[in-house]
């Protein structure tokens, strides 16, 4: 059975830390499975027209936050889509209860490599002005355990692209799906 098929419409929500890939590898997926795809920072700019940045900078991050549990609520009655998340959506344990209508995939890369490909970004306000590299084993110290309860691990090293990382992906969701048996079929 393909992937795609043992999914049977169920939404995967991407979690992991920033620059991890989620939004990334996210639209390719959601191509893959033939699905939607939302990403929940977007959303959040869209529907306050303002950037994170703004939002951080006059609102403060517990309004982000708040904002956040809102857009993944509305989000976690869709179907179909891939959805992925704020690197700090594992903070909130309202959230594991919208997370957990769908299958929770964690992108898990190494530090090393994350600071390498956020060295030069602006738009993540908890990044700025502070050693990147310290911030980042900060953040994932604080948040691995909430990490480690997502449905899946991807590991992702530092030479993988991010199709190779939705091969992983696709290969790795058949080992935590049961197919469903059809007992309908079994009635008649
Ligand atoms: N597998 C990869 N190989 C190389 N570069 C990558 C890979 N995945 C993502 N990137 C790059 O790393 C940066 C961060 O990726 P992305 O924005 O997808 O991360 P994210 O997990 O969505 O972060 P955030 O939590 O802040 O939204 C981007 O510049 C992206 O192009
Ligand atoms: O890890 C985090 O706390 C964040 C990650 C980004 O995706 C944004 O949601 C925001 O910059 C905060
Ligand atoms: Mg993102």
């Amino acid at each position: 059975m393909t992937t795609e098929n043992l999914l049977q419409g169920v939404n995967v929500f991407l979690i992991g830390m920033m620059g991890t890939g989620k939004t990334t590898v996210g639209k390719k997926l959601a191509q893959r499975l033939n699905y939607r795809f939302f990403d929940t920072d977007v959303l959040i700019e869209k529907v306050t027209k303002q950037s994170i940045t703004n939002i951080f900078a006059t609102q403060g991050e517990e309004t982000f936050r708040d904002l956040e549990s809102q857009v993944l609520s509305e989000l976690s009655s869709c179907t179909k889509s891939v959805i992925a998340t704020g690197g700090g959506i594992v903070l909130k344990s309202i959230n594991w209860s919208y997370l957990h209508h769908g299958l929770i995939i964690w992108l898990d890369a190494p530090v090393s490599v994350l600071n390498k490909r956020l060295a030069k970004n602006t738009t993540r306000p908890l990044l700025q002005e502070t050693d990147l590299q310290l911030k980042l084993q900060s953040l994932l110290e604080e948040r691995h355990s909430l990490y480690a309860q997502s449905d899946l691990q991807i590991i992702i090293d530092q030479h993988q692209t991010p199709n190779d990382v939705v091969d992983q992906i696709l290969q790795l969701v058949p080992t935590v799906i049961q197919p469903k048996f059809n007992i309908s079929q079994e009635l008649n």
